[in-house]
């Protein structure tokens, strides 16, 4: 059986690496240098690193120049996040070299860009549906966006490559993901799944990973680790285990 896959996240706001509590602004805790974490990440043996421009995802800035900074000092496959809507944004991204993008607000206000960027490129694309129960939520998790399951049928049929999906109420909590959810949208859709928000303990990825078979491909660990619920180390032992 594959393994699941981890992404330690560092979340880049005005410059500092942060924690949200329910991806709310206002919520940070700081916790220094995202260069400084990420490389944290990659020496723990991390082979992915969830890199998110919290900035550009509420509209107030961008850390645009420190992401390519972090993306282009990592050894490991990076995924970015946060404010990727038009082409100029989706540029910046893909020139910082990182394997995938994940669009989020785009996906539900411009979906005719969107289906144009997955016929364009492939599984450099992934799309993330952050969702308080079933609707999905944009512009920095702050606006409603539409049904959770009628666009993840559109975007389906338009062949998205991978979804990211996160429980806004279970985000940056330490409660627990919401594995109901992602049983559910794993039965909605034959593509892979990323797992975000709640991670707490080293059971709770146990737990995640009972769900590759179903298609969960990895999960993103953000406040357990700067928590120092668990190290990375341990979390990678766990699921290889
Ligand atoms: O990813 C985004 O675009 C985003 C936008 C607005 C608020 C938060 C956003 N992302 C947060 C994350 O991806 C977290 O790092 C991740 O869900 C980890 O959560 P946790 O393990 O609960 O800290």
């Amino acid at each position: 059986m594959p393994k699941l896959e981890l992404l330690p996240a560092v979340d880049v706001r005005d410059g500092q690496a942060v924690r949200l509590v329910h991806g709310e602004s206002g919520t940070e805790t700081s916790y220094g240098s995202p260069l400084e974490a990420a490389l944290t990440w990659q020496r723990a043996g991390a082979e992915w690193l969830h890199l998110v421009d919290l900035d550009a995802a509420f509209g107030t800035g961008d850390n645009r120049a420190l992401i390519a900074e972090v993306a282009g000092a990592m050894d490991i496959k990076v995924e970015l996040s946060g404010g990727i809507r038009d082409d100029a944004s989706l540029e910046a991204a893909l020139a910082t070299g990182c394997r995938r993008v994940n669009l989020g607000t785009a996906a539900l206000e411009t979906p005719e860009w969107v289906a144009k960027v997955i016929a364009e490129h492939g599984d450099k694309i992934a799309v993330g549906l952050d969702v308080r129960g079933t609707t999905l939520r944009g512009r920095g998790w702050t606006r409603d966006g539409g049904d959770l399951y009628e666009t993840l049928a559109r975007l389906d049929s338009e062949g998205c490559a991978r979804y990211v999906v996160t429980d806004i109420a279970k985000d940056g909590t330490l409660q627990g993901p919401n594995l109901e959810l992602l049983k559910n949208v794993c039965a909605a859709t034959d593509k892979p799944v990323v797992a975000s928000g709640g991670v707490s303990s080293l059971d709770d990825l146990r737990a995640i990973a009972s769900l590759v078979p179903e298609g969960v491909e990895g999960a993103i660990v953000g406040k357990a680790l700067y928590a120092k619920a668990f190290t990375l180390e341990e979390a990678l032992a766990a699921v290889s285990a």
